[in-house]
């Protein structure tokens, strides 16, 4: 197209109604003949009647069209450019559909030991709050998010305070949310020392199975020391406390057990007061031996490690807690109202301690959810057809592989039905096998309800539309179980307007039969399109996307 001169249908494509389109069109322009500077571009409807721009032969001040980064090298300032088109801009744009993520939940804060001193007396009264929650985790599907970015790669929710005297209880920890787009779906690495429990949905430590004393929970531990405590205070002389006593706060007038007082009924500093928690005489007897060897708990790469999917977030607004908050300690007031003794120093202390938020390792992989997918061969024009039928704003050039990620885009009906569209990178030979990061770019075709192959009619790169259409089949039945080919489709042959009646006839005839003998299930026969020029058959299409989609979405 460029360094001869223009076609009159090449001419209509520069005059295109979409601006954007123009910005592509114009710096390919400019790269090729500098001598010629567009200066005013008008659109017309009559396509006879659009070569409407005119050389200019001095500027002055700002250049006149003047778009993108390639057209700043023929003078352009890059101030000139708008925080829209930098963002379009690939440089700029990091869409990520993969990604890993390490998540902690917020450590609570400290129960308080705080003891209030009642009086000159050396009577005490527990008051310590209780410490604040950790925050926790959560993976919000939120309709704004393109793509999965990250700022860290361990994500913190905050810890909870810690509690005071007076009963002030700690504040809890803020939760961190971290925003996806829908169609995310969340697995769960786990650690070699870890197994997924599906009827509690949540990872367990393999050696809790094993019965040994090292595998058991802190709170198991914690509670059984608290129980053995318990039975000992209950055999020992139990203080009597009479009706005013427990009005009066139950623990206020009966016995303190504060270290520094010397008249105390129970001593425990006595070796009596501490849990033995192996005191079972036949416990070294006792095998282990019919419990399964312990795993091996060396290093495994996460590449290799178990991953259990535990959320799949395709509706907007739904959640998943990845990593709870751990539990603030417990403040000594909660036993203020008990009748009889505090529970020893060392119960105390432990029960006073916070838990550690929990931590996951995740891994996020995005699959797009669009109603339609277009699929085709690079330069197809799939980009140009996403632009001319919604608002999406995608790079388009004539040189392969200029759309690396894909975009999606919202075809709206005058009725407001709407349709999403997802652009797909350009698919080559061999992409069901991963070539040219193919399986990567259908991954987001697996969820769509119908697809659109789209092929260059005109074979602006040299190649064959009816072998395109082979290769699109080919690699789609290779991908997956081949279920890509057993859904609604549509088939297109864009770039029209550079054939001739009888060529346009002749190609479409071709990939109709082609289609029939794949036996894919077509909405309508082909369709001839224009995307990127004039336009034609782009009503048709979409009146035929609409009907593919909606015959899908009951
Ligand atoms: N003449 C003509 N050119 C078109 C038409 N549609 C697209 N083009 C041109 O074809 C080239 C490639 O268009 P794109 O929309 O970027 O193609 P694509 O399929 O998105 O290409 P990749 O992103 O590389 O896969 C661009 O230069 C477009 O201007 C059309 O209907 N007629
Ligand atoms: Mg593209």
């Amino acid at each position: 197209m460029f360094g001869r001169r223009l076609l009159v249908s090449e001419l209509r494509f520069l005059c295109d109604p979409s601006w954007r389109r123009f910005h592509s069109s114009i710096v390919s322009f400019n790269n090729n003949s500098n001598n010629i500077v567009i200066s005013q571009l008008k659109y017309s409807h009559d396509p006879s009647n659009c070569i409407l721009f005119r050389p200019v032969p001095q500027t002055i001040g700002k250049s006149p069209v003047h778009l993108s980064k390639r057209s700043s090298s023929s003078g352009s300032s890059s101030n000139s450019k708008s925080k829209n088109q930098k963002q379009r801009g690939r440089q700029s744009y990091r869409f990520i559909d993969q990604t890993r993520v390490r998540v902690s939940g917020g450590v609570g804060g400290n129960g308080s030991l705080s003891m209030y001193k009642i009086g000159r007396k050396h009577k005490k009264r527990p008051d310590g709050g209780h410490g604040g929650n950790g925050g926790s985790v959560v993976i919000l599907a939120d309709p704004n998010e393109q793509s999965l970015k990250w700022t860290q790669p361990h994500v913190i929710a905050n810890a909870g305070s810690h509690g005071g005297n007076q009963e002030k209880h700690g504040r809890n920890g803020k939760n961190v949310i971290l925003r996806v787009p829908c169609g995310v779906v969340v697995r769960r690495v786990l650690e070699p020392d870890e197994y997924w429990d599906f009827e509690k949905q949540q990872a367990q430590k393999l050696v809790q199975t094993y019965g040994t004393t090292s595998g058991d929970t802190y709170d198991d531990a914690l509670n059984e020391e608290l129980r053995a405590w318990q039975e000992e205070r209950d055999d020992a002389n139990k203080p009597q406390i009479n009706d005013s006593d427990r009005r009066a706060g139950g623990y206020l007038a009966s016995n303190d057990y504060d270290s520094d007082d010397e008249d105390d009924d129970l001593d425990f500093n006595d070796d009596n007061y501490y849990f033995n928690g192996n005191d079972d005489p036949d416990e070294d007897e006792y095998s282990y031996e019919h419990l399964p060897q312990a795993p091996d708990l060396s290093f495994t790469p996460w590449g290799e490690r178990e991953k259990v999917e535990i959320a799949d977030l395709n509706e907007p607004g739904s959640f998943i807690v990845v990593a709870r908050g751990g539990r603030g300690g417990v403040g000594k007031s909660i036993f203020a109202s008990r009748h009889g003794p505090l529970p020893p120093p060392h119960v105390l202390s432990q029960y006073a301690k916070p838990r550690n938020g929990e931590t996951a390792m995740l891994e996020l992989e995005l699959k797009m959810i669009a109603d339609i997918g277009l699929v085709g061969l690079p330069n197809a024009g799939k980009s140009s057809l996403l632009s001319a039928v919604s608002r999406a704003s995608p790079y388009i050039a004539p040189y392969p592989f200029t759309t690396l990620n894909p975009l999606v885009g919202y075809i709206e009906y005058q009725d407001g039905f709407r349709v999403c569209a997802a652009d797909i990178p350009g698919l080559i030979a061999g992409a069901s096998e991963g070539r040219g990061r193919g399986h990567q770019f259908l991954r987001h075709l697996e969820r769509t309800k119908a697809l659109l192959y789209i092929m260059d009619a005109a074979a602006m790169d040299g190649r064959d539309p009816i072998e395109d259409f082979q290769t699109l089949l080919n690699e789609l039945s290779a991908y997956g179980n081949g279920d890509l080919l057993n859904r609604k489709c549509l088939v297109v042959a864009n770039k029209m307007d550079l054939l001739l009646k009888e060529e346009r006839k002749e190609i479409i005839g071709l990939l109709q039969e082609k289609a029939v003998e794949s036996g894919i299930l077509m909405e309508t026969n082909v369709l001839g399109i224009s995307a990127g020029a004039t336009g034609e058959g782009l009503a048709q299409l979409t009146k035929a996307i609409r009907n593919a989609v909606s015959q899908n979405k009951q």
